[in-house]
């Protein structure tokens, strides 16, 4: 294994396979800290853990037990991947866990780079943009874990590390790979070892990629990722991919504004079932209905508790942020569970703590990296009979569900 990758989710980690796998990387996404060594094939091994969300300390603890793993497998190059909307609180996670990765590799020049173009997400003087709006008006300031109020990268990550924060700006990265390397030094010598880089188009996730060929560490979203696989001398093609036939179902935790969009269109054309908050935080639906349900209807069916924010606030006053989240996570995997267990072979998921919770619930090891579904989404094989896709909340076309249907069966 040569680069060896840390995803504190589900969703972002097979974002960040995609991109590897596109680039030609021979990539694994793992569930958690393997317990056996790597496939000697594999080039690109990405941990994915659960960990966006959790205490800071546990945070820590996980990912450098994934550092370990990685190490162990004989990785020369790191990378820590969080969300391209840079999902973390003032507490973290993303600060603490980038600290503790450089402390342990004894890293210095750490880029801080979430940008990631194909999806819309720039970073132009330390701020991030989705599309033409700030971070902070782009919906994000409404995330039920993560509320993302200051689009100004630096002064969000201040609060997280025990460093200072240094910046390369765009006028640095426009210019090339060896003055990116130069504002790199310059910020080191500054004494900043978290260094955010401004990127807005492809070509800078290239430069970028270029420039970091002898970093250690590395941190940011699946675009900073791109430019890495040709300093391994990989060449980009499109991976390999079987269809599956059998049953498919989706299911959505996600509230982010391009799922509830595309619950809507889905909603409208096929069979589609709301699940209250009440019944799910109270205990009152049975999961194995639920999917009986699923695998009796005609069309592609879907499960969904997306709800507008403003929905999502009053359950969240009513039993408290962390329950009804974690009250739906399992409900979700218990309904994956029980669907896969009465035959469901495509399995489609919105939302990273959603995806995370139903790959964990369904006891998923490893995962295979299959071709683009939309930018930031890649099929998956799990098994010989079961293939997924995990959705970011933010991904996807409007027909994203009928869209990674087809993919899967191989249509
Ligand atoms: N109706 C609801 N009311 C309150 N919380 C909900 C509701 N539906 C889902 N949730 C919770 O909101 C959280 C949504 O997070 P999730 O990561 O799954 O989606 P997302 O944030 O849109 O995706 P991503 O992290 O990929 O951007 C989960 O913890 C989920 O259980
Ligand atoms: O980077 C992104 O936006 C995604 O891969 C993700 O992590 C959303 O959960």
């Amino acid at each position: 294994m040569k680069l060896g990758l840390i995803g504190d989710d589900f969703t972002g980690s097979s974002d960040l396979a995609n991109t590897l796998a596109k680039e030609g990387m021979r990539v694994v996404q793992y569930t958690g800290v393997p317990e056996h060594d790597a496939d000697p094939s594999v080039e690109a091994g990405v941990v994915a853990l659960k960990s966006r969300s959790i205490p800071v300390a546990d945070a820590v603890a996980q990912s450098l037990a994934a550092l370990d793993w990685l190490r162990a497998q004989g990785c020369t190059q790191f990378f820590f991947k969080y969300c391209s909307t840079f999902d973390s609180t003032p507490e973290g996670n993303i600060g603490p866990v980038a600290d503790a990765l450089a402390d342990a590799l004894g890293a210095r020049q750490v880029i801080v780079c979430p940008a990631f173009p194909g999806t819309g997400r720039s970073v132009y003087q330390g701020h991030l943009f989705v599309n033409d709006r700030l971070l902070n008006e782009s919906g994000m300031q409404n995330h039920p874990l993560t509320p993302m109020t200051d689009p100004d990268i630096r002064r969000w990550l201040a609060p997280q590390t025990t460093g200072t924060v240094g910046h390369v700006a765009t006028q640095d990265v426009f210019a090339g790979p060896e003055a990116i390397r130069a504002a790199l030094a310059r910020e080191d010598a500054a004494g900043h070892r978290l260094i955010v880089v401004d990127a807005i188009r492809d070509a800078d996730l290239r430069d970028i990629g270029t420039a970091a060929r002898d970093l250690p560490l590395v941190t940011g979203g699946s675009g900073v990722a791109l430019g890495l696989p040709a300093n391994f001398g990989c060449i980009p093609g499109t991976p390999d991919w079987q269809g599956q036939a059998g049953p498919a179902i989706c299911l959505s935790g996600s509230c982010s504004i391009a799922t509830r969009a595309q619950v809507a269109e889905h909603r409208a054309r096929n069979p589609a079932r709301e699940l209250g908050a009440e019944e799910v935080i109270e205990g009152r639906l049975d999961p194995d209905e639920v999917a009986r349900w699923l695998l009796a209807q005609d069309g592609l069916p879907l499960a969904y508790s997306s709800a507008d924010p403003d929905i999502v606030a009053e359950v969240q006053a009513r039993y408290g942020r962390d329950r009804a989240g974690h009250a739906f996570e399992e409900f979700f995997a218990a309904t994956a569970r029980a669907a896969v267990a009465q035959g469901a072979t495509r399995v489609i998921t919105a939302g990273g703590e959603t995806s995370g919770a139903v790959v964990e619930g369904l006891g998923l090891g490893e995962l295979r990296i299959g071709p683009e579904i939309d930018p930031g989404v890649p099929a998956l094989r799990a098994r010989d009979d079961l293939v997924l896709a995990l959705k970011s909340g933010n991904f996807g076309a409007p027909d994203f569900f009928d869209k990674a249907n087809r993919l899967l069966a191989g249509a």
